[in-house]
């Protein structure tokens, strides 16, 4: 199976992901790792040297050429991923989307110190204008995030949660 981590930046894709495919005995694949594996630089040196338009045009290519490779695994997407280039498309048909939502005031409190990896987050000048932007980014990514299957809402969204919601949800597909 392909089970796909979606959500915004700090919902815990990354940190989840990784621990729910080590539970599930799944290959784990972080989307960001790898666009930054192909490009040789990080998220937001692509940013930064060719801006957002290409990374999309990347994390497009690179999301379909890794499912098409991969019949099994949980892959964490990035924050932006379902939201360009129709890739929530090949999410919802290759395998089994789940959202994880998290508030925006606990987006803030996680990211408070680790947004600069994120070029959309960073260099804003305080903690409520990270918390604006968040909210701004959600408002506009919503309907993206509403369409997948499954969704877990924190501080519920734990490994043991997960497991349980995949099973519950596989015995009544
Ligand atoms: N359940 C959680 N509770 C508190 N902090 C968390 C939780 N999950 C992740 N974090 C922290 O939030 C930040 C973002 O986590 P990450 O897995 O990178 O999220 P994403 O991949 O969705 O951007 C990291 O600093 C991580 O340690
Ligand atoms: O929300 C976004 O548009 C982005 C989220 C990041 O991934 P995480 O969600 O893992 O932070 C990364 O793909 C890039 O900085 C863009
Ligand atoms: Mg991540």
């Amino acid at each position: 199976m392909r089970l796909y981590l979606i959500g915004m930046p700090g919902a815990g894709k990354t940190t989840l992901g990784r621990a729910l495919a080590t539970a599930l005995e799944l290959p784990f694949h972080d989307l960001d790792e790898e666009i930054v594996r192909e490009e040789g630089r990080s998220v937001a040196d692509v940013f930064l040297t060719e801006g957002e338009a290409y990374f999309r045009q990347r994390e497009a290519e690179v999301l379909r050429d890794l499912v098409d490779r991969t019949p099994r695994m949980v892959l964490s997407t990035g924050g932006g991923t379902p939201c360009f280039h129709q890739n929530l498309e090949v999410l919802l048909q290759t395998g089994l989307t789940l959202y994880l939502a998290v508030s925006v005031t606990e987006l803030a409190r996680r990211l408070q110190h680790a947004a600069s990896a994120r070029p959309l987050l960073a260099q804003l000048p305080d903690a409520a204008a990270l918390e604006n932007r968040l909210r701004e980014t959600l408002a506009a990514r919503q309907q993206f995030y509403d369409r997948a299957p499954l969704r877990c809402t924190a501080p519920t969204c734990t490994v043991e949660s997960l497991r349980h919601l995949l099973a519950t949800y596989q015995a009544s597909a």
